[in-house]
């Protein structure tokens, strides 16, 4: 569990950033927005379709009103005739409708290349990110930037934007021609407009924090869901089935809670929004009758006036809500952004063919390295680690659980750099060189080796993508694997991984084998598999193994004692120390030492 941190600590900087909307995190938010720029003259364009598609409908209340007026005799437009009106109403409604396909268009081409930018950008940061940023957070929540949040973001680039302008023109034309109507009647109707809009604001921030807390709440049971399935086998294995479902309810009846109260403020901004809006009609009706008795103003133009202020009303209410959105959405590219600006690791950008990479003469030499983790620092892993090995030379680390063997693996390829000492491979320091470099270097055989969904050709050529058929083929014969990877139907081209057949232990370890033969590295680590496999598939492991690490340093992190007898030096570690170091004549016959006891040990069980 150490690995995936608490996440509860790394929610609340989010939280902090969701508050509310701040000058820096406005100016933050709208950094996005550099995605547009490549698309900028579509956007453009349907920015312009939006103008027009927001404008026409501001002209139908108008052509509304004249068509009543020239039915009781009322015309004084350029328009008279009843029939010419109604027809202009139709083509203002079409014109709409094709404003509207543009500008939905447009906005789709620009939101779709855009987010899908984003998504690329988010995805090569994942890639570039070093392991202890993983280990702060969660897999679940890192998932959600490059899903809800980018979803967010571009909900904001479509919908949001386009209906922001729609009702801040709706509001700023509507308000111009009802004073150009009759300034009387207007200052009437917009005395209760202040009103309104406080309340609409006061309403839409307490909707917001709601609204916030519920998807916080949603993306918490989200968690549940990934890690589960994750290790749905584990969660079988001790039959927690029913333990995870209650886990799962309890975190949904939170997230239930939390969506049910948003809903009843968000219900009674709704009634609110209704009662004072047609309270609001009424009382201008009633003032409006009033001065057409009076001669003051025609009925078309009373008519036309009520359907602005309905409109202006809408958009009140409207804006209300999309301030919630607008919220959500800087919310969510803050959080983007902030994965963006984190440091990557300085690994090469241009894929570089494994051949051009300078190879290495395989001497490590470890000198003093000290080493805690980031995510708990206050325990010393490693302490005083010194030895050295030879290029070519086969060195095996033995030692209990958790004494820090694979540890001592992962700095070796600057998975963490070292707290104190030095790493060094051919006399350079491993931070002097580069990451690429290094790492292209050396070949790892995994005690669990996960085979990635695809062919099996392809999983080898994982090792060098650039390899031909004849090298891969190669490989899988050095690795003992063609045999069997020949006796399914479709041989290389079989697919493994979750929709494909899947290998056992040993055949898996040969593919990892072969992968490495393709890599081809100076130096080589093999963390042999806990498990032990069957005499028969263990022989053809140990055969590919041996097949593999002939001219290469390597390191082994040994499990089972009896495959190391053959190895230049055995350190053996403990409590992050080397506590005993040679070669297995030597240790073997020292009674009191721990290596002579785990061989006594592995004999007796055996
Ligand atoms: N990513 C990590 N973050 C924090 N602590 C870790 C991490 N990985 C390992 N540790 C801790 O470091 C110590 C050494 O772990 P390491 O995996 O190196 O041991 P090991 O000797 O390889 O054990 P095993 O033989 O069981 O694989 C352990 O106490 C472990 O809890």
């Amino acid at each position: 569990m150490a690995r995936r941190g608490n996440g509860l600590n790394d929610n609340s900087p989010e939280k902090e950033g969701r508050k509310k909307i701040s000058k820096e995190s406005f100016r933050r938010g709208i950094r996005i927005f550099s995605y547009v720029l490549p698309y900028k003259f579509k956007f453009l364009i349907g920015l312009g379709f939006l103008v027009l598609s927001s404008l026409t409908f501001m002209i139908f209340p108008l052509l509304t009103g004249k068509l009543v007026d020239s039915s009781t005799g009322n015309a004084d437009w350029f328009l008279e005739d009843i029939d010419m009106i109604a027809l202009g109403l139709f083509a203002v409604i079409l014109a709409q409708g094709i404003f509207s396909f543009f500008r939905v268009y447009f906005f789709a081409q620009v939101s779709e290349n855009a987010v899908a930018d984003i998504r690329r950008d988010l995805y090569s940061k994942f890639m570039m990110l070093p392991i202890p940023f993983y280990e702060k957070r969660r897999v679940g929540e890192i998932t959600s930037r490059i899903t809800t949040d980018v979803a967010q973001v571009q909900d904001a680039m479509s919908i949001t934007l386009a209906e922001l302008f729609r009702q801040i023109t709706t509001l700023l034309v509507g308000i111009g021609i009802i004073l150009w109507t009759s300034i009387k009647l207007s200052m009437f109707m917009l005395a209760t407009f202040p009103v309104l809009v406080a309340l609409t604001l006061v309403f839409g921030r307490k909707i917001k924090s709601l609204s916030k807390k519920t998807q916080d709440e949603l993306a918490n049971t989200n968690v549940i869901v990934e890690e589960t399935l994750q290790a749905i086998n584990t969660v079988k294995a001790y039959t927690n089935e029913n333990f995870e479902i209650g886990r799962y309810q309890n975190s949904l009846s939170k997230a239930v809670k939390a969506a049910l109260s948003a809903a009843n403020y968000r219900g009674a901004f709704i009634s609110f929004v209704i009662v004072g809006l047609f309270g609001g009609i009424i009382l201008v009706i009633w003032y409006g009758a009033t001065l057409v008795q009076n001669g003051d103003l025609t009925i078309g133009e009373l008519i036309s006036f009520i359907i602005y202020t309905v409109f202006i009303g809408a958009s009140v209410g409207g804006l209300g809500e999309l301030y919630g959105k607008i919220q959500s959405a800087l919310g969510a590219t803050e959080r983007i952004q902030e994965i963006l600006a984190e440091p990557e690791e300085a690994t090469d950008k241009n894929l570089r063919p494994l051949s051009e990479i300078r190879r290495v003469r395989g001497d490590i030499r470890y000198n003093q390295v000290a080493f805690s983790y980031p995510t708990r620092p206050d325990i010393q892993v490693l302490r005083d680690i010194n030895f050295s090995i030879q290029s070519g030379e086969k060195i095996a680390l033995v030692g209990p659980s958790g004494a820090g063997k694979s540890t001592i693996v992962q700095l070796l390829l600057r998975l963490y750099d070292v707290s104190h000492g030095s790493i060094t491979v051919d006399g350079q320091d491993i931070r002097q060189m580069s990451l690429t470099e290094l790492r292209a270097n050396v070949g790892i055989v995994p005690q669990e080796v996960l085979l990635f969904g695809g062919s099996i050709r392809e999983n080898i050529a994982y090792g060098r993508p650039e390899a031909t058929e004849e090298e891969i083929i190669m490989a899988a014969r050095k690795a003992n694997a063609y045999d069997f990877i020949s006796s399914f139907p479709e041989g290389l081209d079989t697919l493994v991984g979750e929709r494909g057949i899947k290998l056992s232990g040993g055949q898996r370890q040969r593919v990892a084998i072969a992968r490495a033969i393709l890599k081809n590295p100076a130096i080589l680590v093999l963390d042999e598999a806990t498990s032990s496999l069957d005499s028969e598939s263990e022989h053809l492991v140990q055969q590919a193994m041996d097949e593999l690490m002939q001219g290469r340093t390597t390191i082994i992190i040994a499990h089972r004692l009896a495959t190391i007898r053959k190895v230049d030096k055995i350190l053996v570690i403990d409590g992050g120390e080397i506590v005993e170091e040679g070669s297995h004549e030597v240790l073997s016959i020292n009674d009191n030492g721990i290596y002579a006891n785990l061989l006594k040990l592995q004999f007796e069980m055996s």
